[in-house]
């Protein structure tokens, strides 16, 4: 399997370009021209410099507004043609993408089209270069890869082959079976790129919104599935242009695209594993099962005053680490590790960000299956050095920094807070939370995406719909991303401005991390009782929110009475009811939220979030903190 990206699709200069893709280890590039002619260097230069990084040209494009053309517009296409066929033997590629014409001028009619492919074969043939034929999805008369086909098949040239790019296809809602009665030797060249499902205009959608495989809507796993099923041999590309993309940073962007194809072809391969052939074997997705622990990365009062806050959520200091500043604290399933340690990975995550989650555990069928996946889609293993009586736990790099380690039954693994941690019995009263619902992690909206294919390529999760949630100093994006089973879920809250709660915070703790965690309880009357009691405060909400939820909702007046004493808030779905209420931000700007979920609701009270920030933002303007 040979993995490829257009350089259109990364940011920066081209050597920028260039360095970002060949460390993400592609094996080749499709040389953007605009790219090229930007860049002061000469072809043959360029050609050995692309090499040189172990990198191949697998293809030079778009050449435009070919076929078809009446005289004199014709023989100025061909001379076009051969000035671009001595470009492309400088730079040492022998395929040139043709895309369908949008030329005012140009003559419909397959046969006029195919005679014109066939007289460019020869000249190529004579170069030993070969050509391949795109249809976009906007061509004048070609949109159709059905149609594109045809020209190339009447065109009957060795040298003569389809270029398929998989938005163009499915953009426009045509059959990617279709793909399946193609010669594979025929098809020369296969583009990828995904896209957001919005409706608008062919050409804008393609030029503006395009992105990798898996991070948008559209069916690229069925298309290469039937690519595949050709027999096709040739590289895989990545072709992306989006606007982000264009802004972002090029290493993560190429690491994204990298990670992409990788677990796409192993999709492809799981589909139809008698055609992928070539795709490398690797475990499946990890199953998590939840999450076995959250580290915290503290220091001192601020230490002291997040302990003193677990204690009034019903938290039990549980025990203490054999040989580090670690102190465990559980309250059912939940296990919340506090790291005061000032060596490590932990403290530079507390130099960094402040206090701030530093490390979460997965509970995963196998750890060691979990981590091999995640190397073979780019991730670097976590070492930290080992102490005497500590137990080795598998462990990966996440994105921004962030460490995930993984826990399975396996002997070792299970036994790990009895073997590291120091017992301590006090059997103080808990107040009813089960386990962790949802971590809710902050970024910029820049980072989403990334973010949501690392989620959904490493483990079995799927993502939902995003919801635009009203901060009222800007918006922020919401997306949440779910096991099947709702065991594991992870909410990614996208921010644009400083000005938001989410955006502040991410000012604050210099970049994106955990910014709530939900714990459950099973009766969130009972532990907002047993919490406030435990000296809890929840976050204050206006009257004017219960008004509106009597107007909303049909709750008895007793019912609307005891939220509203609890400060709890309501939302109902097709299927169930969910309440939910906050802590008062604590350390850095972090949280707790309090969840029930009745009936299986599935959401997150996405409609209460806009009051939810509110009332944060009137409790530090009343406390005179600055921001947020
Ligand atoms: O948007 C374009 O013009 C364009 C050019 C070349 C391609 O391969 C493509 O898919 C789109
Ligand atoms: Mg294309």
């Amino acid at each position: 399997m040979k993995t490829s990206i257009a350089t259109v699709s990364i940011s920066g200069n081209l050597l920028e370009k260039l360095e970002a893709i060949a460390a993400a280890g592609f094996d080749g590039i499709e040389i953007f021209e605009q790219d090229f002619i930007a860049h002061d260097g000469n072809p043959r230069e360029v050609g050995d410099l692309i090499r040189s990084m172990g990198l191949e040209i697998t293809l030079f494009q778009p050449f435009r507004d070919f076929e078809g053309l009446p005289d004199p517009l014709r023989a100025k296409a061909f001379d076009r043609a051969e000035r671009k066929f001595d470009l492309m033997e400088e730079l040492g590629t022998d395929l040139v993408l043709i895309c369908s014409s949008c030329h005012p001028a140009a003559l419909g009619g397959i046969d006029r089209a195919a005679a014109d492919f066939a007289e460019l074969g020869d000249r190529a043939a004579k170069r030993g270069l070969r050509v391949g034929y795109e249809a976009l999805a906007w061509g004048t008369h070609v949109n159709d890869h059905r149609d594109a086909w045809e020209i190339v098949r009447r065109a009957d040239h060795k040298n003569v082959g389809l270029v398929l790019d998989s938005f163009h296809t499915l953009a426009r809602k045509i059959d990617p079976e279709t793909i399946r009665r193609i010669p594979g030797d025929k098809i020369f060249f296969v583009q990828l790129a995904d896209a957001p499902l919005i409706e608008m205009d062919l050409l804008y959608w393609s030029r503006h919104f395009r992105n990798m495989p898996g991070e948008g809507e559209l069916a690229v796993a069925d298309f290469m599935t039937a690519v595949m099923a050709t027999g096709y041999a040739g590289p895989i590309s990545l072709e992306i242009f989006n606007d982000q993309f264009r802004g972002g940073q090029p290493k993560t962007i190429a690491k994204d695209g990298h990670r992409s194809l990788v677990a796409l072809m192993d999709d492809v391969r799981r589909a139809e594993p008698a055609t992928a052939k070539t795709a490398p074997e690797m475990p499946a997705r990890a199953n998590v099962d939840g999450v076995s622990f959250v580290e915290f990365a503290t220091r001192g009062r601020e230490a002291d005053a997040f302990e003193a806050m677990l204690q009034t959520l019903g938290f039990r200091h549980a025990g203490t680490h054999i040989a580090k500043q670690l102190a465990l604290w559980i309250q059912g399933d939940i296990r919340i590790v506090v790291n005061r340690e000032t060596t490590g990975y932990a403290s530079s995550a507390y130099a960094m960000h402040g206090t701030t989650v530093c490390d979460i555990g997965l509970s995963v069928c196998d750890a060691n299956q979990a981590v091999s996946r995640a190397q073979h889609l780019g991730a670097d293993l976590f070492k930290q050095p080992v102490g005497p009586g500590e137990i080795d736990i598998p462990a990966i790099r996440g994105l921004s920094g962030s460490v995930l380690h993984f826990v399975d039954a396996s002997s070792a693994l299970k036994s790990i807070w009895d073997v590291e941690f120091n017992q301590m019995s006090n059997e103080a009263a808990d107040a009813g939370l089960m386990r962790i619902d949802h971590l809710a992690q902050t970024m910029s909206y820049d980072e989403m995406l990334s973010w949501s294919l690392f989620y959904t390529t490493m483990f079995d999760m799927r993502k939902s719909p995003m919801v635009d949630v009203v901060d009222p100093d800007g918006l922020v994006r919401s997306q949440a991303i779910e096991t099947p089973d709702g065991a594991f879920r992870i909410t990614l809250n996208g921010a644009d401005t400083h000005r938001t709660m989410a955006g502040g915070f991410l000012a604050d703790s210099f970049g994106a991390s955990v910014q709530h965690i939900a714990l459950t309880s099973d009766d969130i009357f009972a532990t907002s009782a047993a919490m406030t009691e435990m000296g809890f405060k929840s976050l204050p909400m206006a009257d004017n929110y219960y008004a509106d939820l009597a107007a909303r909702f049909d709750l008895d007046p007793d019912q609307l009475e005891r939220l509203k004493a609890g400060n709890i808030l309501y939302d109902e779905d097709a299927k169930g009811s969910f309440y939910h209420f906050y802590s008062r931000p604590y350390a850095g700007g972090m949280f707790f939220e309090i969840v029930q979920r009745q009936n299986g609701y599935s959401g997150y009270g996405a409609p209460n979030a806009p009051f939810r920030i509110a009332a944060q933002k009137r409790l530090m303007r009343q406390k005179g903190m600055p921001r947020m």
